[in-house]
């Protein structure tokens, strides 16, 4: 489908506003229990009216250590995580961005970090690997994502009933020639594992950013809170509209996020402040991809 055709697609399904969310969770190393407290936040989400659901990033583990991630990884289309998902989509008729998971790499030591999309049907219908690798070293804090994850190398973007959804995971918020190169979405998603000590700072500008210079919304789910491992996640998980105002937020701890996506009002903002139409500098980076 052409970018046209699901704008037109969009006027066509969704010429009234539909509700999203976000979900933020303080994962463990447990799949299981990981898995029943999503189910809990999933239903309660579909049940104020979620059309589109999206998950924190290793929703369903958050390890004691980097290896746990590969210990639990799974082939693309079995396992229990990817059926977990697909039976939440489908149960709860939503289309369900599954935070992202571990699924296997070309080397067995490693993992990628997926976002996967279902449909309302429980059709998985599209797959993200994480493309920026988080690395930090702060005082006694570090972390080198590169360790554990392979990095993906596509630009993915959805046409849906919602309009164009442009995929993202956590560290790649800083790079906003990733979704430049999206070449116009009207909706980010953005599953993420901040940490305390950058978010605190960094992630409410960064986040607020894509959303005003994308016009986008930006649904941005998080992990948010002290982790089994010792671990602190900065939160915050929010829903941005593309004028850059947070309509939803959630600063600790698991719950729910909701907001309205209006199409209308984002077509009157892209009208107003046409600045998606004024860019004139061609990077270099997104001729390559
Ligand atoms: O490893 C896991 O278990 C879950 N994944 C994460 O926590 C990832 C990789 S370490 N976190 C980030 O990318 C944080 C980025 C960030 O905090 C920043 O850009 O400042």
């Amino acid at each position: 489908m052409s970018s046209l055709d699901s704008t037109q697609s969009r006027i066509a399904a969704q010429l009234n506003a539909f509700k999203v969310a976000a979900i933020q969770m303080a994962s463990g190393p447990k799949v299981e229990g990981n898995l029943s407290e999503a189910r809990r936040l999933i239903a309660k989400a579909a049940e104020q009216g979620a059309k589109l659901v999206v998950l924190p990033e290793f929703f369903a583990i958050m390890g004691m250590n980097e290896q746990d991630k590969v210990r639990v990884c799974e082939q693309p289309g079995q396992g229990p995580i990817q059926a977990f998902l697909s039976e939440m989509a489908r149960k709860h008729k939503i289309w369900l961005v599954g935070g992202s998971i571990p699924l296997a790499a070309s080397s067995p030591e490693k993992v990628r970090n997926s976002l996967l999309v279902f449909d309302e049907t429980g059709v998985q219908v599209a797959r993200y690997d994480k493309i920026h690798l988080f690395n930090l070293t702060l005082g006694n804090e570090s972390y080198n994502e590169a360790q554990t994850i392979e990095p993906g190398d596509k630009i993915v973007v959805v046409d849906s009933p919602f309009g164009r959804i442009g995929l993202a995971i956590c560290y790649d918020l800083r790079f906003p020639e990733l979704f430049r190169a999206m070449k116009n979405v009207d909706i980010i998603v953005l599953p993420s594992a901040f940490t305390a000590t950058t978010g605190k700072v960094h992630w409410e500008p960064l986040v607020r950013a894509r959303a005003i210079e994308n016009l986008s919304y930006v649904i941005a789910a998080a992990q948010g809170g002290y982790h089994v491992s010792g671990r602190e996640t900065h939160g915050h998980s929010m829903i941005v509209d593309p004028w850059g105002r947070i309509v939803d937020e959630l600063q600790r701890g698991s719950g729910v996020v909701i907001a309205d996506v209006n199409p209308s009002y984002q077509a009157s903002l892209r009208n107003s402040l046409p600045a998606l139409s004024h860019r004139t500098i061609t990077c270099s980076c997104c001729e390559k991809v």
